[in-house]
């Protein structure tokens, strides 16, 4: 462990980091249950739940004081995490929650997620923890665990029972969930995630078991403060949120595109080594505009159409504010799949306040960038000598073209202004050109170049040449035979991304890719392709998805305290990530590095992107740790079992 004056930076860490492989073997307290007695009237005792943390009363005690936690609280955004439940601060007349501390055992403790070990309990704390009887006599391993749910997952043919047979073992035994997506993240990661949790989503009503997550709809207006507090851990660091209104390439979604968050979130910490009760999904559910979902009797959201402007504003800014209040000034709030007229102009309010990014605009610029350094060293050439078209110009296009142009600035010193005239973009009306330019939306207005109209892709590739073709559309076989062979034509190497999610709505598959560029394409996708065979030749595409960068930047930021996110760390982000791809990928025509990695990535990642934050003045937790990589790794959490005392 590394330490600092004598003592512990980890177990000094107030952010709860330190639950890293260090201290895999040491025997833990016995699992503490928090027990409130909730009542929505105030009066205690009315409602009993029991809520099961990993943190003691001692922590929640000596916590620094925040505001109670009144009506008018909300305005007093102090930043500080400690008495969250404004028990030290309240006033008689004011309520509390009345927590509880006592421990887990017997049937609870098998029902408990967080602690329940299944078959791998041992003799000795079958005997502690009133477990005789209710297991089997045997005792077996957690590798054996993994083993038989392995099997057991393989037999499903279908990619929805296989997501929901993860989520069983999520709700089940967490540490048995995220040793198994640790070790085989290649194999589950389409299962947790894309390609599958976008069918997830769109079935969310009806395989609906489990409430995962945080929901906060309308209904809950004026009141978010209190909603979050019956979430039951407190040292939140990361939350991923939603409004579900662009859902991958599946558009809206509603409340259904809870799976986004819990998926992210698991990545968060299967990839990035974020502690799992660190990490909060939340849902903000203002209503759909899908009129198959408002028809769908198993639609979990609210029953309206989508509340928009002043109302829509007023409860993302309840809850903004709620975050801060209650998790304190340095909570992560990644925003993921939001509609766009809403995206930019959320990252632009709420950047200059908070840890904010949002992936979609700003982790996809990242993987992609570093994906495109990477192919440098198969295309040649500087970033500013090639010419990048891109389908669709939303989110992930502008924001990718945007980084890109910025990169292009620092190596070249030309201003950006000037750097963006190399990057082209059609959307849904074609070529966004000058003669367009009244009525393009704000962020597509920079890419709007000299040209004569263009309607269509095709013409659009044929007219500017580019070097690099970016699928960000959300529209599934958009980048056509004619497309691919037209990039093939004046280009030795095109390099094509097909970006969007999940594999329905990616522009082209990676055997169309190979195959009409006569297996010269470089190509990587968002979903994941298996290995093409084509002309004798086996081809593996690499998968250009923000999951690469999120979860160590996430994680570059928390141990460093950083208080804002700036571009620079998403330079810093995409250049590490570039520095993982061996030769051996390049010459199979990789321009990512295996996921099999991804935890030696992650902390790579993190460790610059700390770095930066402290160049920049943004970090807070000081000294900076000598050897920023080992730090990393070391604060990552590590899903093998505890001893229970
Ligand atoms: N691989 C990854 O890591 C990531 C992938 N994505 C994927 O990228 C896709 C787009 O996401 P995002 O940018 O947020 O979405 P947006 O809705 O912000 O942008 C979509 C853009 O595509 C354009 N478009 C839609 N259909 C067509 C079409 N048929 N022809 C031409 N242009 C079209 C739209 O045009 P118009 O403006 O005219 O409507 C718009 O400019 C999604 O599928 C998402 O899953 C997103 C983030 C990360
Ligand atoms: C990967 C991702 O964030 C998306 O498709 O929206
Ligand atoms: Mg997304």
């Amino acid at each position: 462990m590394l330490s600092l004056n004598g003592t512990s930076f980890l177990d000094n860490s107030l952010y709860g980091v330190s639950r890293g492989v260090v201290q895999q073997h040491r025997r833990v307290a016995p699992p503490m249950v928090v027990v409130a007695s909730v009542s929505s009237n105030g009066r205690a005792g009315d409602r009993n739940v029991s809520v099961l943390v990993e943190t003691s009363l001692k922590e929640i005690r000596d916590a620094s004081p925040a505001p109670p936690a009144d009506k008018d609280s909300k305005s007093k955004v102090t930043g500080g995490i400690g008495d969250v439940y404004g028990e030290d601060t309240a006033t008689e007349d004011q309520s509390i929650t009345p927590w509880t501390v006592s421990v887990a055992s017997g049937y609870p403790l098998l029902r408990d997620p967080h602690y329940n070990k299944g078959l791998a309990f041992t003799e000795k704390e079958k005997d502690a923890h009133y477990l005789r009887g209710l297991l089997p006599p045997v005792v077996v391993s957690q590798e054996l665990q993994v083993k038989k749910m392995m099997a057991n997952i393989r037999q499903y043919q279908v990619p929805l029972q296989r997501y929901m047979a993860m989520m069983d073992l999520q709700e089940r035994n967490e540490r048995l969930f995220y040793k198994l997506l640790i070790d085989h993240v290649e194999e589950l990661l389409p299962v947790v995630y894309t390609p599958t949790v976008g069918e997830a989503c769109q079935k969310y009503g009806s395989i609906f078991r489990q409430p995962q997550g945080l929901f906060i709809s309308l209904k809950e207006k004026g009141k978010i403060l209190e909603v979050l507090k019956n979430w039951p851990q407190q040292k939140i660091q990361v939350i991923v949120v939603t409004d579900g209104e662009r859902i991958l390439g599946l558009g809206d979604l509603g409340c259904q595109g809870m799976g986004i968050p819990v998926g992210k979130l698991s990545l968060y910490t299967a990839l990035g080594g974020i502690r799992p009760s660190a990490c909060l999904p939340v849902t903000i559910d203002v209503g759909t505009n899908n009129e198959k979902l408002l028809n769908d009797e198993f639609y979990i959201g609210l029953r309206q159409r989508r509340a928009t402007g002043k109302e829509y504003a007023e409860l993302i800014d309840e809850f903004m504010s709620a975050v801060k209040q209650t998790y304190g000034e340095k909570v992560l709030i990644q925003f993921e799949d939001f509609a766009n007229h809403n995206a930019f102009d959320l990252l632009a309010k709420y950047g200059p306040t908070h840890l904010v990014f949002n992936d979609d605009i700003q982790g996809t610029a990242s993987v992609v960038l570093a994906g495109l350094i990477a192919a440098l060293k198969l295309v040649g050439g500087t970033l500013a000598e090639h010419t990048f078209l891109f389908l669709g110009a939303g989110e992930a296009g502008t924001g990718i073209a945007e980084l890109i142009a910025l990169e292009m600035s620092k190596q070249t010193g030309a201003p950006v202004d000037e750097t963006r005239k190399k990057i082209w973009m059609v959307d849904s009306k074609g070529l966004i050109t000058r003669s367009r330019m009244e009525g393009l939306q704000h962020f597509k207005r920079p890419w709007a170049h000299e040209h004569e109209p263009v309607t269509n892709l095709v013409d659009a590739v044929k007219a500017i040449k580019p070097t690099v073709l970016i699928g960000s559309s959300g529209a599934g076989r958009t980048f056509t035979k004619e497309v691919v062979e037209a990039m093939a034509t004046f280009n030795e190497k095109p390099i094509v991304l097909a970006l969007s999610n999940p594999t329905s709505q990616s522009e082209c598959t990676a055997e169309e890719a190979y195959m009409w560029s006569e297996g010269r394409a470089i190509f990587a996708s968002g979903s994941p392709f298996d290995p093409v065979e084509y002309d004798g030749k086996v081809y593996a595409s690499g998968q250009a998805n923000n999951a690469y960068i999120f979860p160590g930047l996430g994680l570059g930021l928390i141990i460093s305290g950083a208080i804002r996110v700036h571009d620079d760390m998403l330079l810093a982000a995409s250049e590490a990530l570039a520095a993982q791809v061996t030769e051996e990928n390049l010459e199979s025509g990789l321009i990512y590095p295996p996921f099999s990695n991804i935890r030696k990535i992650s902390a790579k990642i993190a460790a610059d992107v700390a770095a930066k934050a402290y160049e920049l003045g943004l970090a807070t937790r000081l000294p900076q740790p000598e050897n920023l990589v080992a730090y990393a790794e070391s604060c990552m959490y590590s899903p093998a079992y505890r001893c229970y005392r």
